[in-house]
């Protein structure tokens, strides 16, 4: 059982609403001028990834306090309790194990009563052998060709996972070319099959459900394309594959249970790309790098699991975001990696955190009094700097930024690094110092504009400043790298879950729209006008079925 502590009703949140007063009379400058060593003391340097959290609204006190927090939230418990196997996933009932799928320490952890560690190598084991048939060749298609194409068909946690992890890991990338297909909308899946030949193509049904409307859909779709377009039945076996927890569902479907890649019901959907979801992983890029990911996620396990709250990377960063979203109001936080391949790494932590955090009942099934999980978004620099930093810059909005980038190239082409972490660079040192009156109007003095021209322009031009930080520094975009740097977030995500006092391990949330989507298809069969709704979904109804 989870502890169930109120975290507003700790010491340390009394304290930290006085010293919030402080704090707020500060600016992030002026805690820099006051202390010399600011630098060494807000930054940790975990493996190859230095995490710099020293450009925030906060000073030692403001750390103090929130570790005597997460100490009085009995953090330390949550975080035994999830790496022993305890049921903490309460309302489903289930362990959290995401943490055994990479664990490479030989560990025992069990699962009522039983170790899952072999089964989990069993899986491995088994997409070693596959990744290695598809890529080599070896495996062959119905007409005796290798394969080309993959094409993953799942949505939320079956889909994104893969999606940025493949993106990120491009530069690691085989031959095989790959291809995601998740939207219910009929166009995902048309274009994709556009691209593909029945005859060189595999396709990987990623469901842990084995239910999802979208999925079945896109691979009833698939299937029937493949049969309409050449190959037979007894030909399915040869180029489908089911990455599931629900055996029987895939059978019925027709995929040999030979060609299924099987997970867990301990593996939550927005945590599984360490499982057989990752299967299009290591086809991307092979199993030894799937596993490099798998080992660099283990290696943020452990400091997570072990290193003093002080140290500890993702404590701190889990921390520093409650602050901002309890104490300074903060709606959302964005993710701004200066890495072009990671272009969907926000988005791949939008479902993992919103869908974790965004709850308002607390674990004692009471409605919550206080803020929870911030809205995550977020693009690749530099590109936001063209589109929404303005208004991070200059807006009324306190927006907490992760800006993340790699120290070293993968495309090393003439100066564009330098050039790409110079902005890297001067953002969060623009975000931190603004630019004063005084220093525009200097500027405008300089540039030969007239007092009155001053007066009027000035305003506009000043940059107040003191807008909150981190940098995360990756010497190099490798497998092992990303898997740490995932693995951190993840943390991150179970970390403030415990301090806010909810389930981050459920998702009840998407299940309201599922079933009323489900009571209206039947309504659209017939051209009847419909009156069982509210005006407004009737109306929108009833249009459509004029138009169509
Ligand atoms: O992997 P399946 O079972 O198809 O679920 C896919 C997705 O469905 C959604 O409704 C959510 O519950 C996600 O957490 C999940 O990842």
């Amino acid at each position: 059982m989870l502890p169930t502590v109120n975290f507003t009703e700790t010491a340390a949140y009394k304290y930290l609403a006085d010293h919030f007063i402080d704090i707020n009379k500060k600016s992030i400058k002026d805690l820099f001028t006051e202390d010399e060593a600011r630098f060494d003391k807000f930054s940790l340097l975990f493996e190859d990834i230095l995490v710099d959290y020293s450009k925030n609204r906060i000073d030692d006190t403001t750390i103090a306090l929130l570790i005597q927090l997460a100490r009085e939230c009995k953090l330390d418990e949550a975080i035994k309790a999830m790496f022993s196997g305890e049921k903490i996933n309460q309302t489903e009932g289930r362990q959290v194990l995401h943490i055994a799928l990479r664990d490479q320490s030989n560990d025992e952890i069990l699962v009522e009563g039983k170790n899952v560690i072999p089964e989990v190598y069993k899986v491995l084991d088994k997409m070693e052998k596959f990744s290695q048939q598809i890529i080599s060749g070896s495996w062959k298609g119905y007409t005796g060709k290798a394969i080309t194409d993959v094409v993953n068909i799942g949505i939320g946690g079956s889909d994104l996972g893969p999606v940025m992890v493949t993106e990120a890991l491009k530069a690691y990338k085989n031959h095989l070319n790959m291809h995601f297909v998740s939207n219910i909308d009929g166009t995902h899946i048309a274009e994709t099959l556009k691209k593909v030949d029945p005859e060189t193509t595999l396709f990987l049904i990623a469901s842990k459900t084995f239910t999802t409307q979208e999925t079945m859909t896109n691979a009833n779709t698939a299937r029937d394309w493949f049969l309409e377009n050449g190959a037979k039945k007894e030909d399915i076996a040869k180029h489908f594959a089911a990455l599931s927890t629900n055996a029987k569902d895939v059978s019925a479907f027709g995929i040999d249970t030979e060609n299924m890649f099987e997970f867990w019901d301990w593996v939550g959907g927005r945590y599984s790309l360490w499982s057989a979801i990752g299967l299009p992983i290591a086809l991307s890029i092979g199993y030894d790098n799937f596993k490099q990911l798998l080992a660099g996620a283990h290696a943020a396990d452990q400091h997570f699991e072990s290193a003093e709250f002080e140290i500890n990377v993702p404590v701190i960063l889990a921390l520093i975001g409650v602050w901002y979203v309890n104490f300074f109001d903060a709606e959302t936080q964005a993710i701004l990696p200066y890495d072009q391949y990671m272009h969907r790494f926000a988005a791949y932590f939008q479902q993992g955190d919103m869908e974790s955090n965004g709850k308002h009942v607390d674990r004692n099934g009471n409605d919550v009094t206080y803020e929870t999980g911030p809205i995550i978004w977020g693009e690749p620099g530099t590109n936001g700097q063209h589109a929404f930093y303005q208004l991070i810059h200059q807006g009324t909005r306190i927006i907490p930024c992760d800006f993340i980038a790699p120290a070293q190239s993968l495309n090393p082409i003439g100066n564009h690094h330098p050039i790409l972490l110079s902005n890297f660079f001067a953002q969060t040192e623009a975000l931190m110092n603004g630019k004063t009156k005084e220093e525009v109007v200097a500027e405008l003095k300089k540039e030969g504009k007239s007092d009155a021209e001053i007066d009027k322009l000035a305003p506009f031009k000043v940059f107040e400043g003191n807008r909150p930080t981190n940098s995360i520094l990756l010497k190099k975009v490798t497998p092992y790298s990303l898997g740490t740097l995932i693995a951190i977030y993840e943390h991150k995500i179970f970390v403030q879950g415990i301090i806010w006092n909810i389930f981050s391990f459920d998702q009840w949330g998407v299940e309201l729209g599922k079933q009323l989507a489900k009571s209206i298809l039947p309504e659209l069969a017939s051209d009847a006008a419909i009156t069982s709704h509210d005006g407004s979904t009737n109306g929108l109804i009833n249009q459509y079925k004029s138009w169509r």
